[in-house]
């Protein structure tokens, strides 16, 4: 048995940082990694598809030669090979910087292996067993593939076997209508190939409010992406060399061909494997591992960091429960994910920023509330741009004057979300931006007036 003052499981977004903030407080560290440094993120994740994205975007900019006064005279193709390359460069060097950055910590020794729970104060790795005071869980997860009429019958793909795909689909049949399928539906089309979404709520990304998804799914068709909601009868079936996907109940419905299938339905925890039962860590219905406002589970001295807890799902709130613990930790400091404030964007193009409530969700509030809503064709930079798809809005509490939340669907939008976002932290009223020249031209410079437009109406209802 080895002793170790802490035990990570897991090197994705917040186990590595976790293990720096330790090893600089003199403690001794195993970290814990069945299979790749970086985990989903870096790997099959973030870091490879906003790379495939960035492709797909500089193949569609050449075909829209036209519109900016050049051809490339004769059609644009893709090179899937090359992509791919490009996006394995990526994943590998990302990978290979945080392999370094850990070797490089004095006190901390990276275990190759699965982890799994003996008890509250021991695993087993390797046939090994290790113990320590404090175990920090940060297993992620992975994709879900939900049983369906037929889906074992036919070959289904998931994020990571779509980031290594290397030919392109000739009709790619995705499920799910959500961040990944939106992601991988656009950059796929703009490779070449027919693409169809197939999801099974009414409408697309439904956490959004209607008109996002609706200014999303018009944003798809233009380009020829087939979106079918409300499919409730969703089903594989083989077809020759291909693959049938049914999609609605009625008897007269005809399924869709399909060369390759993606399941994009969400993801599940990857806790199932870990020996919770032994240490008495308690998990919720769908196997997130319960925690606290302190990210600390049932068991004292388990914490859980990132995806596994279900508190979120991305890399900056991965990245954000490492900050929470090292700081109640460390630097004896009272954080709480509570106090974080929900942000994301969804990286089609134009991209989606969001922070905060929708306007929905506002609307439940209770609150007396105020709108604004700009669309991007006013918005000068997304003119000269040639890319003014989309609109900013913004819905605000009357009596506080403070933002409860914003949407920026549209050039830029991801970066120029985080005016709102910083504002939002910063506790401040919409008065304060009255006096800020921001810089002109850019997306950011409207923030201001779309905050001066508030009225307890939106213009078109
Ligand atoms: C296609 C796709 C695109 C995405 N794009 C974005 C994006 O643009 N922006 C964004 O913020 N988020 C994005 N995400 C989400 C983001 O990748 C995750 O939120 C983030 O990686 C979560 O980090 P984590 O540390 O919780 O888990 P992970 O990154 O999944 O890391 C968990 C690690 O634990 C290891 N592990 C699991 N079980 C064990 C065990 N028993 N023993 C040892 N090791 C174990 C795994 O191998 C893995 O390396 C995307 C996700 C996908 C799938
Ligand atoms: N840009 C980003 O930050 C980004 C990009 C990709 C992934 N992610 C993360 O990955 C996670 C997973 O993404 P996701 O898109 O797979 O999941 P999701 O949970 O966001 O959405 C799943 C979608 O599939 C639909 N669905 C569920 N079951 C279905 C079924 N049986 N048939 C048809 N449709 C069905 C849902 O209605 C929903 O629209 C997200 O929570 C997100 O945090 C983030």
């Amino acid at each position: 048995m080895r002793n170790f003052d802490a035990i990570i499981i897991g090197a994705g977004q917040a186990g590595p940082p976790l293990a720096g903030r330790l090893n600089d407080a003199g403690m001794s560290v195993a970290i814990i990694e069945r299979h790749l440094v970086g985990g989903t993120c870096v790997n099959t994740g973030c870091k490879p598809t906003k790379t495939l994205v960035a492709s797909a975007y500089a193949a569609h900019t050449a075909r829209r030669g036209g519109d900016y006064g050049f051809s490339v005279g004769g059609p644009i193709t893709v090179d899937m090979k090359a992509v791919a390359a490009r996006a394995a460069k990526v994943i590998v060097d990302s990978r290979e910087g945080n392999e370094n950055w850990l070797s490089n910590m004095d006190h901390v020794e990276l275990i190759r292996g699965q982890a799994r729970f003996e008890s509250a104060t021991e695993i087993a790795v390797n046939g090994e067993r290790l113990t320590a005071p404090r175990f920090f869980i940060n297993v992620g997860g992975r994709a879900s593939v939900p049983e369906m009429p037929g889906v074992g019958d036919v070959p289904v793909l998931t994020n990571t076997d779509m980031v290594a795909l290397d030919v392109l689909p000739r009709q790619l049949v995705i499920v799910g209508g959500s961040y990944i399928g939106l992601e991988f539906a656009q950059m796929y089309r703009r490779f070449g190939s027919e693409v169809t979404i197939v999801e099974r709520q009414d409408r697309l990304i439904a956490r959004e409010d209607p008109d996002v998804s609706a200014a999303v799914r018009g944003i798809l068709e233009a380009e020829g992406v087939v979106v079918r909601t409300g499919a409730d009868c969703i089903g594989f079936a083989r077809a020759g060399e291909g693959i049938a996907v049914a999609v609605d109940c009625a008897d007269d419905a005809r399924p869709i061909a399909a060369t390759h299938v993606l399941m994009a339905v969400g993801r599940r925890p990857n806790t199932d494997d870990l020996g919770l039962d032994a240490a008495g860590v308690a998990v919720d219905s769908r196997g997130f591992i319960t925690v606290d406002d302190y990210l600390q589970t049932n068991v004292p001295g388990i914490w859980a960091l990132g995806d596994c807890n279900g508190r979120g799902a991305f890399t900056h709130t991965a990245y954000n429960d490492f900050e929470i613990v090292a700081a109640n930790l460390l630097d004896g400091e009272d954080r709480r994910v509570s106090q974080r404030l929900p942000g994301y964007a969804l990286y089609i193009d134009p991209p989606l920023g969001r922070v905060g409530m929708t306007d929905e969700q506002a609307g439940r509030s209770g609150r007396r509330l105020l709108f604004s809503k700009r669309p991007m064709t006013r918005v000068g930079r997304a003119v000269e741009k040639g890319e003014t798809q989309g609109f900013m809005k913004m819905v605000a509490d009357a009596d506080t004057r403070r933002i409860l939340g914003a949407a920026i669907l549209g050039t830029g939008g991801d970066e120029a979300i985080h005016g709102i976002l910083d504002m939002m932290n910063a506790d401040q009223s919409i008065d304060t931006l009255r006096w800020a020249v921001p810089i002109h031209p850019t997306v950011s410079e409207l923030i201001p007036t779309v905050l001066l437009d508030l009225a307890t109406a939106l213009p078109d209802g």
